[in-house]
């Protein structure tokens, strides 16, 4: 069953509310990993608190308890545990999301204030951090619930809601939150199925149903030596330097192709499946897709389905960067006393971080020991999750596709996402229902970068899809 007209009509007529509401909420730099911003994510669980008590919802704000960062031990921000409507006759689908967004400084490349919602009249674009990932289709549950409240309309299923402040730092606390709250009179009890809108179109043109994840296993290598910084013209050619132990390590990681150079990691990945490539071939994708998305013509490889398969059904290993590196302007002599390595791997099946981790770490300690440094050497996994896939032939799909052909006149295509949200699994695994992702914006988006924007366009008709496909859901 379609949405109502009038649901769709007030969505376009609230438009401009809606903005305000997602300008509100980028305003707050719910920053997750960075201990100073802690305060300001619980600023963003107290606003988005509000914003679903005002829509009707009643809320759970759950402690998670503590986590070390940065040397300080701080609170973890809260879990939202939202619900309306507990109808026997009606569906019951969970959704989730997260109010927490990645750091982000002017000084990083942002034409505009990251933290200041910036609406481009020309382009149609929402400029700011967490537009599109995630308070953009966060708010797009609360603005179809303000619709139904305003109109007085029943909603055509029971909703819960599950929005937590850590997602990008790991998920602490919130996997041990979601196995005790499964089972008779808990709050997940009775869930059918799960939406998560959190990731993104492949292109800027067609919808998709997102029905993978890679998951990730993300790794800090400290090298420490002397006991403070040295001066290089004192000191250099003198002793063994921290960074040049790590950089050759870091260079020994993966190549410039991308092929991961830890033994046994790549032999992990599950075979190619007779037709499988075929699947990757059809997807409306191309290589200029790819260069527009990064803004320059870097493509891996001029094949399609091989940049589709890098992405979606391959491992890949990604250096971050160095702490305690020399990064400032000038040109300082200085032999940094202790500097650690950020790199992270996204794992496909059947990778998990538990089968990934020793060879990461046995290969590393043995790279080190070749190098005959007399430096110290500390290797740390900072947070991982498997990958996920689903069934993508389940009535959850099956109403979500409907959805998307109302709204955009188009059928989605079906895509695995190269990112992860590693709390997709535990709710799969602990609820034992399907989940599907239903992303709000494009590829072109810019998540996790500088000048994250999302479409004006697919704000509006995004949350018209979210509210279409829970009475698609509804008449199931
Ligand atoms: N929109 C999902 C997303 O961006 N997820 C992050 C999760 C993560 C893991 N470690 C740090 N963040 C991702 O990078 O895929
Ligand atoms: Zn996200
Ligand atoms: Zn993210």
């Amino acid at each position: 069953m379609p949405a109502p007209p009038q649901f769709i009509k007030y969505v376009d007529d609230n438009a401009n509310g809606f903005i305000q509401r997602l300008a509100k909420a980028v305003q707050i730099p719910s920053v997750s990993g960075d201990a100073s911003y802690r305060k300001h994510v619980f600023e963003m669980a107290t606003f988005l608190e509000g914003e679903l008590q005002a829509v009707g919802a009643q809320v759970k704000r759950v402690p998670l308890g503590k986590q070390v960062l940065d040397g300080q031990e701080i609170d973890l921000p809260p879990a939202l545990l939202a619900s309306i409507g507990n109808d026997p006759k009606k569906k019951t689908i969970l959704c989730y999301g997260h109010y927490d967004v990645q750091p982000a400084l002017k000084s990083d490349g942002w034409d505009t204030e990251p933290f200041q919602l910036v609406v481009n009249e020309k382009t149609g674009q929402l400029i700011g951090r967490g537009s599109t990932d995630d308070k953009g289709p966060v708010l797009g549950w609360i603005n179809i619930l303000e619709a139904h409240k305003k109109l007085g309309l029943e909603l055509p299923v029971n909703l819960k809601f599950c929005f937590e402040g850590m997602e990008e730092s790991g998920s602490e606390g919130l996997d041990d939150l979601i196995k005790s709250e499964v089972g008779k009179g808990k709050f997940f009890d009775g869930v059918e199925a799960i939406c998560i809108s959190d990731n993104y179109w492949l292109n800027t043109r067609t919808p998709c149903l997102t029905y993978g994840l890679r998951g990730i296993s993300y790794y800090n290598v400290t090298i420490r030596g002397p006991a403070k910084d040295l001066h290089s013209g004192a000191f250099g050619r003198t002793v063994h330097e921290p960074m040049t132990d790590l950089i050759h390590i870091m260079s020994r990681l993966v190549t410039p192709q991308g092929k991961i150079l830890i033994p046994g990691v790549e032999d992990l990945v599950a075979p190619l499946v007779t037709g499988e490539k075929e699947r990757y071939d059809a997807l409306d994708y191309s290589i200029q897709d790819v260069e527009a998305a990064v803004g320059a013509p870097i493509a891996l490889s001029d094949d399609k389905a091989t940049v589709l398969m890098g992405r979606m059904r391959e491992p890949s290993l990604s250096l971050h960067g160095i702490e305690g590196a020399f990064s400032a302007a000038g040109a300082k002599t200085v032999i940094p006393a202790k500097v650690s390595g950020k790199f992270s791997i996204r794992l496909v099946p059947n990778q998990t971080p538990d089968n990934i981790d020793p060879l990461v770490i046995s290969y590393i300690q043995s790279e080190f020991k070749k190098l005959g440094s007399k430096n110290t050497l500390i290797i740390e996994n900072l947070h991982g999750g498997k990958p996920w896939m689903a069934d993508p032939t389940h009535w959850n799909y099956v109403a979500a596709t409907k959805a998307t052909e109302a709204i955009y006149n188009k059928k989605p295509d079906l895509t695995r996402e190269g990112g992860s949200i590693p709390v997709t699994l535990t709710f799969a695994e602990s609820l034992g229902v399907n989940v599907l992702l239903l992303p709000m914006g494009r590829g072109d988006d810019g998540a996790h970068s500088f000048n994250e924007k999302l479409d004006r366009s697919n704000y509006i008709e995004g949350t018209k899809l979210l509210g279409t496909y829970l009475y698609e859901v509804g008449s199931i």
